[in-house]
């Protein structure tokens, strides 16, 4: 049976069409392609990367094995708020888009690019809508498989590359062994790096090749090691995956709604079991707006500040959105009362 144009079927072929042009755009509106893709927003932008990038000719990919892996992945992403396949369409694509910043032009092969778009797309599947360390907490089966280390990560990865194994998913059938083993290392380096406990360190890296770097005549990063290859594609997938923040408000505020929606619902089973209500979880605590302002404060803006001054000016657009939203939440942060200041 012959594939769909945009690889999903839809009712909205025109509408999805003409919304899939602005692919390469920061900001492109994922909630309003899982409505027209027949809720499948992660096949839908994924294939049209690999279209858009000539993936499929490049690596001899079958257009049947590629939407059969898409549609798999996209399955196994599970239904809670967040950690959904419309949050993986989404870092997906704001990886691609981070991918063509003029700074990077030429600095990464096709195997790494690829691998990129693969690790964002695969980054979070089968998460189940709670923390590491909720799995720790509740010894839950997960947490005993990976010995409490990077326990979400480890089983994104090894869900992804289970489902590789099915020949008729088998997307990298043509690769040479040799790319196989790069691109599978460099998956693995890039999702394990989006554990948020590896987070100061892959800023602290960044900020001493940002304060020794090197770029050609024209402005482009020479980098030089597989370790700094590896170091800058890590951090970008960190930064697709803490995006929601730099995108147009609107946008910004539905992300907000499904993460605390999500915490929340962690802060319910965590109160069901007697157990401590972890921080920004109980809903009947609820304090959004504060709590947005210091995730950009102290963990957004300094990550994308020194992702910004490493690729000069391409991020400056997206650095100006993500201080603008952060003055929206704190113009409507509760004005501290009277009795408070006094
Ligand atoms: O949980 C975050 C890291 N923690 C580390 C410990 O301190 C608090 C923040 C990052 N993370 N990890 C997975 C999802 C998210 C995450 C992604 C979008 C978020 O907000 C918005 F942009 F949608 C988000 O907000 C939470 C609730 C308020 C502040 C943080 C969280
Ligand atoms: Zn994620």
């Amino acid at each position: 049976d012959s594939i769909p144009e945009l690889g999903v079927q839809t009712f909205h072929t025109d509408e999805l069409r003409s919304l899939m042009s602005h692919i390469d755009d920061w900001g492109l509106d994922t909630f309003r392609i899982e409505d027209l893709s027949g809720q499948r927003p992660l096949t839908a932008i994924t294939y049209k990367i690999f279209q858009e990038r000539f993936l499929l000719r490049t690596y001899a990919i079958e257009p049947h094995t590629l939407i059969s892996y898409l549609l798999t992945l996209e399955d196994h992403y599970q239904q809670v708020p967040y950690h959904n396949k419309a949050h993986g369409a989404d870092v997906c694509q704001s990886m691609h888009v981070l991918l063509n910043a003029s700074a990077l032009d030429g600095v990464f092969t096709e195997l790494e690019i690829m691998s990129a778009i693969f690790a964002s797309a695969v980054h979070d599947v089968d998460h189940p809508g709670v923390t590491n360390q909720f799995l720790i907490n509740t010894r839950n089966d997960l947490a005993i498989m990976y010995n409490d280390e990077s326990v979400l990560e480890n089983h994104h990865l090894a869900v992804a590359f289970k489902l590789l194994q099915a020949d008729e998913r088998n997307i990298f059938s043509n690769l040479a062994a040799k790319q196989i083993k790069t691109l599978r290392k460099m998956v693995i380096d890039m999702v394990l790096a989006t554990d948020m406990s590896k987070h100061m360190k892959l800023l602290a890296d960044l900020k001493t090749m940002v304060e020794s770097k090197k770029v050609t005549g024209n402005n482009i990063i020479m980098l030089e090691s597989y370790d700094d290859r590896i170091q800058v594609l890590q951090n970008m997938i960190h930064c697709a995956d803490l995006s929601n923040p730099t995108k147009p408000l609107d946008i910004y505020i539905k992300w907000t709604d499904r993460i605390m929606e999500e915490f929340w619902r962690q802060g319910d089973k965590e109160r069901d079991l007697g157990l401590e209500i972890s921080p920004m979880c109980d809903r009947h605590v609820a304090s959004v707006e504060k709590h947005q302002v210091g995730f950009i404060e102290f963990i957004v803006h300094p990550l994308w500040e020194t992702w910004a001054d490493l690729v000069y000016p391409d991020a400056s657009a997206i650095l100006e959105t993500l201080e603008q939203n952060r003055d929206w939440y704190q113009a409507r942060l509760s004005p501290p009362s009277s009795s408070s200041s006094s």
